[in-house]
């Protein structure tokens, strides 16, 4: 199987929603967060007070050309990967792209405990609706490069991996 490659602003699910979906296609799955997290030995949140947040995108930069170079994984970036162009080149050589999407009322519910998304805390300089908004709205093009996008705001973590399912049977990533 090629790659699922899930992107997305953040909250919008990709880390559990990936997690279900490996575990439903009997793929490999790999957190890109949690991934960097191990090999430092540190969380993001501490990477990004330590180090700086491009230090943060160095190793997400590394850890893509490492992950296009497999298959057979679902694959759950962190919301800021596709910022680098060469991070999402690598993503379509070598498998599909799925984007996540979610209304900002949704990612506001789903990301309201500070502390573990910096780049939400940081552009939040006191009214958190405002940051996700100018947020999404930078990124939006970005997260346009996808081959297929839903929207998760009404949807369970289940109805989005049978989403998924049905977006790679039809794209013949999965056989029906
Ligand atoms: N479809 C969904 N409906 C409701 N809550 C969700 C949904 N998907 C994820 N969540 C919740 O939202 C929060 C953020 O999810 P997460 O998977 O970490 O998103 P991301 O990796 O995109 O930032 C978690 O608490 C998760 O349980
Ligand atoms: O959008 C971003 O720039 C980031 C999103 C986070 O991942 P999630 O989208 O899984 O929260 C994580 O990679 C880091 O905090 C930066
Ligand atoms: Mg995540």
């Amino acid at each position: 199987m090629r790659n699922v490659v899930l992107i997305g602003f953040m909250g919008t699910g990709k880390t559990s929603t990936g997690k279900m979906l490996a575990a439903k296609l009997g793929a490999a799955f790999i957190d890109m967060d949690q991934k960097i997290e191990e090999e430092a030995g540190m969380s993001i949140p501490d990477m990004f007070a330590r180090k700086g947040e491009a230090y943060f995108r160095e190793q997400e930069r590394a850890l893509v050309k490492r992950l296009a170079a497999r298959r057979n994984a679902v694959i759950s970036t962190g919301g800021g990967t596709v910022k680098n162009p060469d991070n999402v080149a690598d993503f379509k050589k070598s498998g599909v792209i799925v984007c996540l999407s979610a209304s900002v009322d949704a990612v506001l519910a789903r990301t309201n405990r500070r502390g573990t998304r910096p780049v939400l805390d940081s552009a939040d300089q006191g009214d958190r609706r405002k940051a996700v908004e100018q947020l999404m709205a930078e990124r939006r093009e970005l997260y346009k490069q996808a081959d297929f996008t839903i929207d998760t705001s009404e949807l369970s973590p289940l109805q989005v991996v049978e989403n998924i399912v049905r977006f790679l049977k039809t794209r013949g990533v999965l056989h029906a």
